[in-house]
């Protein structure tokens, strides 16, 4: 993360809010990875730290209906830190029922006296105070039901639309509405290290509170505290991990002493999920592109007692000039994609993704697929994932890479839980975030079929 985007912590949450909204907006910093940053740096206590991050969140998920609400209120031109400024204090007026209107005014006159002089701080008082008074428009008057979806939630209108086209009206809009949701906290067990029982007691003997997922069997949903700051999670009992990013290892599922390659590996999320799977035993490579990111995966090996990990940087394309020709079990294509389903995580992909970027990740996807075939063993399986909820990318992926290699089938996905195995269809299994509350991600599974096919 860029020195521009350190954050100044005095106590006062809203401005605490306003300046990461700010930096995220500036230096399109990752609104996750900087509102963290901040808590850790400043060691933000608890109270704060959910009010820090229920504003700062829920003002940048719904920054277009704030601005659609604001509007008629502004007039003429407004400096750029003083729309965030009305933005968070209307998100606060309009969604936090528990936090009162005045309150919410009064904290943003302040700030705006601070930051700016009293002429700003009268200004966004009367525009504030008129709100109050009159209510916000209605969304009824929008005529167009793909611009009413974007406002009403919040999405620009090329995505509204690519998801209605893509689903339909009706899931589209579900999904839409869950992006606004927040996250729940969810973990994995270390299972080579404990079980899910003994993984929730301690968890609970530090104050938390875990429960088991009624999904994915080695998941915990944790509620009360911050598990990554847990002694649990320092003895490596548990890893931070979505619901849904548990579905890929499962599915390739590869046996202890197995031969595996995880094509983007890092940080290491599923790469470690397959060594517990396999109990330690076998061997796994962890490829990525990007060197620098190979210590993360490392570290995760070292917290989690894993040892059959080995690291290397190799771009994925180009992975048949450094490994042996059909030389591993089961590989794992975790491949980089739009990133459409953690909308929820990092809300400013919404507003800085373009339609055009989805089209390159394509050709990469399948860049990646076809090296993987070329060293996927006879009988091997190949498991492709991406954490995206678009059709094209993901589907036409899946088309695509079959029609160019006709030595691969698609095969059923096993060992999944029934409700996702129910959901899946012709060896695909798109799950979206309103299905079970978990990230959207997409899975499919191949085998390289023998000589005799
Ligand atoms: C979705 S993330 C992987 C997450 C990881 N599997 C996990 O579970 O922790 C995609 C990864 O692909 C890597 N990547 C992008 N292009 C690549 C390429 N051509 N070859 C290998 N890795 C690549 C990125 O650096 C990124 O770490």
């Amino acid at each position: 993360m860029s020195k521009k985007s350190v954050v100044i912590w005095d106590g006062n949450v809203r401005d605490a809010a306003l300046s990461i909204l700010l930096a995220i907006d500036k230096n399109q910093a990752y609104s996750n990875l900087l509102l963290s940053e901040t808590i850790k740096r400043h060691k933000i206590e608890a109270k704060d730290r959910a009010l820090l991050t229920e504003i700062t969140y829920g003002t940048l998920q719904y920054k277009m209906t704030l601005d659609y609400y604001l509007e008629p209120f502004i007039r003429g031109s407004v400096d750029h830190w003083v729309r965030w400024l009305l933005r968070l204090s209307l998100y606060q007026i309009h969604y936090l029922t528990r936090i009162p209107p005045h309150a919410a005014v009064n904290e943003a006159v302040e700030i705006a006296k601070r930051r700016g002089h009293q002429g700003i701080a009268s200004m966004v008082n009367g525009i504030l105070r008129s709100i109050l008074r009159q209510g916000v428009a209605s969304t009824d008057e929008i005529e167009d039901p793909i611009e009413r979806l974007a406002i009403e939630t919040s999405h620009p209108e090329w995505l509204v639309q690519r998801f209605v086209d893509n689903y339909g009206m009706e899931v589209a809009t579900e999904m839409l509405q869950e992006n606004n949701v927040p996250p729940v906290q969810t973990v994995r067990v270390n299972t080579t290290k404990v079980n899910v029982e003994e993984a929730i007691a301690s968890l609970e003997a530090e104050g938390l509170t875990a429960k088991k997922s009624d999904m994915m069997p080695e998941c915990l949903h944790v509620t009360n505290g911050q598990p990554a700051r847990t002694k649990a999670f320092q003895e490596g009992l548990i890893t931070i991990q979505d619901e849904s990013s548990m579905i890929p290892a499962n599915v390739l599922h590869p046996n202890p002493g197995m031969r595996v390659l995880d094509m983007c590996a890092a940080p290491g999320g599923k790469t470690t999920h397959l060594a517990e799977i396999m109990n330690n035993e076998g061997s796994i490579l962890a490829t990525d592109l990007h060197p620098h990111k190979l210590d993360l995966i490392d570290h995760n090996t070292d917290r989690l007692g894993i040892n059959i990990v080995e690291t290397a940087p190799i771009d994925g394309r180009k992975a048949p000039d450094f490994l042996q020709p059909e030389s591993f079990d089961a590989i794992l294509v975790d491949a980089p994609c739009s990133g459409l389903g953690v909308m929820r995580r990092k809300p400013d992909i919404k507003y800085t993704k373009r339609e055009e970027d989805l089209e390159n990740l394509q050709k990469i996807q399948l860049a990646l697929l076809d090296a993987a075939t070329k060293v996927l063993k006879i009988e091997g399986k190949l498991v492709y994932s991406t954490c995206t909820v678009d059709k094209k990318e993901n589907e036409g992926t899946v088309n695509a890479f079959l029609t160019a290699h006709p030595e691969m089938e698609a095969i059923q996905l096993e060992s999944l839980p029934t409700k996702l195995a129910e959901k899946q269809a012709n060896g695909m299994l798109q799950v979206f975030p309103q299905d079970f509350g978990s990230d959207g991600f997409f899975v499919a599974a191949f085998r390289k079929k023998g000589g005799s096919n």
